[in-house]
């Protein structure tokens, strides 16, 4: 665990950066700092590798004063990848890749051969290998960096801005991709950002800091969400904060109707028995089970249905896997009001309208209140 305990950094020139700062990172998770801009975020992470080195207090790595272990080993085990990659321009993607492999003495091949497996896990086509920085994307670019700093396999890895330069649509990817990686190798991640939503799409812990350096909340974001500390947070985090807690209810509290669906080969009987009081449309599927559109029974004809002739049901949410948001958002953007579900294989589940979602977020934030009082 990295511990920081009550550090204060205060520049030559007076400027106090970071300001009696404490907190635990765990092991193994991504852990967020987030704020406004010169709240001192980079000057924390800095101080982790001992870029820069505090003022006042101390840094732990696994009940070690980091102060007192050479620099050398300690930057070895945590990965730096920063904002615009920082690649060597002159030195191939490989070879940007295997840098700190050879500065640990793997001899070439080894070190290539580590790089090119590393491509491939951060989702670079190996054909990449042998171009330069300025021939990649920003996005290929950025990715190469987190390759390059996975490269010894350090139990640390510090990111700070990694994504911030690159389009939303791909940052979106290289977050997703980041979140798949942490999975698969569960590294001890001190992530900085100033946005919000990429803090709480990362973190499991996020630490909210404000300017002059001070910590404002430390906490997991459905709890910022739920429970921000003061009206700073609360600004931070933005005005849509209730929409965006959903994402940390799962939608499978739903209860899912599984009457009003009918296939596309449905017969008169099924089409009139499926039909209910309650649901003035019918959902149909495709035979595969992949819903197809709405239609008012009344217009479905037996042995006659075309999808052209189906109102569209937007986007489906999968049933267990996403939030009662995706829920919402699908049940928003549905002509009919209601909400398609499906399985993770695409087949309808059942559907689920405006009002039982509604039910269902009620129920959630009571629970989530609940939990809060009791966590607090
Ligand atoms: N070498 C330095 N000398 C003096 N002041 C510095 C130095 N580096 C940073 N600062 C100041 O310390 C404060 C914190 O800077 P820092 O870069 O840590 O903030 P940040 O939260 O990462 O900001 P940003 O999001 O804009 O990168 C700022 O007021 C900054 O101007």
């Amino acid at each position: 665990m990295i511990r920081i305990d009550s550090v204060t950094k205060r520049y030559p020139d007076g400027t106090v950066a970071v300001d009696r700062l404490s907190l635990e990172i765990p092991d193994r998770s991504i852990t967020v700092l987030v704020g406004p801009s010169g709240c001192g975020k980079t000057t924390t992470l800095r101080m982790i590798n001992r870029m820069v080195e505090p003022s006042e207090g101390a840094i732990t790595l696994d009940g070690v004063d980091i102060s007192r272990q050479p620099v050398n080993s300690l930057r070895r085990s945590m990965g730096y990848v920063i904002q615009n990659a920082g690649l060597f321009q002159h030195r191939t993607i490989v070879d940007n890749i295997a840098t700190v492999p050879r500065l640990l003495g793997w001899n070439k091949a080894r070190a290539r051969s580590r790089a090119r497996e590393l491509m491939e896990r951060v989702g670079l086509d190996g054909s990449l290998a042998k171009r330069y920085p300025y021939q990649l994307s920003g996005g290929q670019q950025q990715r190469v960096g987190v390759a390059r700093a996975l490269a010894a396999d350090p139990p640390v890895l510090l990111m700070d801005e990694p994504f911030s330069a690159v389009d939303p649509i791909v940052r979106k990817g290289l977050q997703e991709e980041l979140l798949r990686i942490q999975d698969e190798l569960g590294k001890t991640i001190v992530f900085v950002t100033h946005d919000i939503d990429e803090a709480i799409r990362l973190g499991s812990m996020v630490a909210v800091m404000r300017t002059g350096g001070r910590l404002a909340q430390f906490a997991p974001p459905a709890e910022l969400l739920s429970s921000p500390a003061d009206t700073f947070v609360e600004d931070f985090l933005g005005v849509d904060r209730g929409i965006r807690r959903l994402s940390f209810f799962t939608s499978e509290t739903l209860e899912l109707e599984k009457t009003p669906i009918v296939a596309v080969d449905a017969t008169a009987e099924q089409i009139a028995s499926r039909s209910t009081s309650e649901t003035p449309y019918l959902l149909v599927t495709g035979l595969d089970g992949r819903p197809l559109g709405w239609s008012e029974p009344g217009d479905l004809v037996a042995g006659d249905i075309t999808p052209e002739q189906l109102l569209s049901y937007g986007h489906p949410f999968e049933y267990g896997r996403d939030s009662l948001r995706a829920a919402l958002d699908a049940a928003v953007l549905s002509p009919t009001g209601w909400a398609v579900a499906v399985d993770g294989a695409g087949r309808a589940a059942g559907v689920v309208s405006q009002q039982t979602i509604g039910e269902a977020i009620r129920a959630a934030h009571a629970k989530g209140l609940t939990d809060a009082k009791v966590a607090g």
